[in-house]
């Protein structure tokens, strides 16, 4: 229950909460308190985070919580800080960053860390206001949902709380603060600041805090001879991986992979400049200020390489010896293309691996970049006709229809003893029908600035659950409308 002692002026969250990443000290983040946002209201809410953390049903009924959660009183039993980390931006280094307005207040007994991103200055705001805008907050709440809805790994958002304060971008706009949880916030970043500072004692106590905390299989290891600094390098490659290939099986342009946004635990974090693909294109820039394309979809995997090749510069010192850091990256080059094929095998509707399917897989890539053909319509589409045997949904995206039928015909020989039933049951839970496309997302927050906030309660909905139909939904699957091509997402936040 959310209870506001009066004489005590704190909020009771009815959570129990343990040291965490606080017991790390004081090399490792900054107390403080939130600056309160003023007359905060609700605009989106995750039920299924509410539950996650053990949050009572009637969790947000109480003014106390909603003002709680910007700023305005602290909550029982948390001792909020920042993190201090550093981190690579477009490839340059930026020496240190931080928490620059992400506060954290503490981690559940359930193992749950919870942030208040948006929620005012710290010491490492270098010369940031510590906020954040209502839309990209609102952007960060029904994106960080949607991948978890679509089963990818990522940090997860209880809800965005807005406020009429004014804060200045490229122009005028309001402020919010979004709720966000994980298992762990901690980024490459974290590491890479230490070690540039040449602190191993806290580089050791950090690594050995994740390794306990997440890897702990780590610490009785046989591989690279029991060194568990480098069995911890490659299970964060792996996982790395392993999301790489979501993304890019599902068509998610991250947009700004520094190593500060990359999560130790292998989950998406940092929604910024962030697009799902609407028609395909490998080479798409989703974030605006990304002018030379570091960040294009198609090079998404090699970033997170190079990324992690900074986290192994950084646990050097720990693992001792370079060639065996180096040994510790390798296995990333097989993890990533095994984990993309099974994936897309999946959404081929292919339960087993056989020869031939990597030709399969890019012989349709290829077609649906030639035709820059709607991602995740075409593969919806595709899951149809499993199902109902009608092609011509499908053929009707290519303009190329020689070449879609050439594809076709080897495709249908690939499913020649397949159960179809079972094949478009697989299909139809690997393939979306929704996924937060930029222009559903920008309709969403139109309303919202306008004080209407339904729009993102109803989209939510269907990207919790989106490989469901949501009959009566139909326009949120629909190709993006002309002026869709026309958003400009950049850095601005
Ligand atoms: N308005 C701001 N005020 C203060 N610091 C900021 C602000 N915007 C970004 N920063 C800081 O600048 C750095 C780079 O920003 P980036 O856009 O990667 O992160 P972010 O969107 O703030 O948050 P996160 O990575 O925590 O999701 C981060 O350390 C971030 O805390
Ligand atoms: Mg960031």
């Amino acid at each position: 229950m959310s209870l506001l002692a009066e004489d005590t002026g704190v909020a009771d969250l009815g959570l129990r909460w343990k040291p965490g990443f606080h017991a790390l000290g004081p090399a490792f983040l900054t107390d403080l308190r939130p600056t309160p946002l003023p007359d905060p209201y609700w605009v989106g809410r995750s039920e299924a985070v509410a539950r996650d953390l053990g949050l009572p049903p009637d969790w947000h009924s109480s003014h106390a919580t909603l003002a709680a959660l910007t700023g305005s009183l602290p909550i029982a039993g948390t001792s909020p800080f920042a993190t201090v980390y550093s981190g690579h931006q477009f490839g340059v280094w930026a020496g240190q960053l931080g928490d620059g307005r992400a506060i954290m207040l503490g981690e559940t007994e359930g193992g749950l860390e919870v942030q208040l991103k948006g929620a005012g200055r710290t010491p490492y705001s270098r010369g940031g206001d510590g906020r954040a805008v209502l839309r990209s907050s609102i952007r960060e709440f029904l994106c960080s949902e949607a991948m978890h809805g679509l089963g990818i790994p990522t940090t997860r958002a209880l809800c965005v709380t807005g406020s009429d304060a004014r804060i200045y971008r490229e122009e005028v706009e309001s402020a919010a603060v979004v709720t966000r949880v994980a298992p762990s916030f901690v980024r490459f970043g974290h590491f890479e600041h230490f070690a540039a500072n040449q602190r191993e004692d806290e580089l050791r106590a950090l690594a050995d805090y994740v390794i306990d905390r997440y890897y702990p299989a780590c610490h009785t290891t046989e591989r690279f001879g029991g060194n568990a600094y480098a069995a911890f390098l490659e299970a964060v490659s792996e996982r790395t991986a392993a999301l790489l290939a979501q993304w890019q099986a599902v068509g998610f342009c991250h947009g700004v992979m520094n190593t500060d946004n990359m999560s130790i635990l292998g989950l998406t974090i940092d929604y910024g400049p962030f697009q799902f693909l609407d028609g395909f294109d490998p080479r798409h820039i989703c974030n605006h200020s990304d002018t030379n394309g570091r960040y294009a979809f198609n090079q998404q995997p090699n970033v997170a390489y190079w990324n992690l090749f900074c986290l192994a510069q950084a646990l050097l010192p720990l693992i001792g010896d370079q060639e065996v850091a180096v040994a510790a990256l390798e296995s990333y080059k097989t993890v990533f293309p095994n984990e993309f094929e099974g994936r897309m095998r999946a959404k081929l509707g292919l339960a087993e691996a056989a020869e031939g399917d990597r030709p399969l897989i890019e012989g349709v890539l290829k077609l649906l970049a030639a035709g820059k053909v709607d991602y995740t319509i075409f593969w919806r589409r595709l899951s149809g006709f499993m199902a109902d045997g009608n092609v011509e949904p499908v053929r009707d995206l290519f303009l190329d229809r020689e070449g879609f039928d050439a594809w076709m015909l080897s495709f249908s020989e690939r499913h020649a003893s397949t159960d179809r039933a079972l094949a478009a049951k697989l299909m139809r839970r690997t393939n979306p029908k929704f996924v937060l496309r930029n222009h559903l997302g920008q309709q969403a927050i139109e309303a919202s600035q306008q004080k209407d906030h339904s729009g993102v309660a109803t989209l939510l909905a269907v990207l919790q659950t989106p490989f469901e139909e949501h009959p009566g939904a139909d326009a949120y699957a629909g190709f993006p409308p002309d002026w869709a091509s026309t958003i400009e997402i950049s850095c601005s936040s």
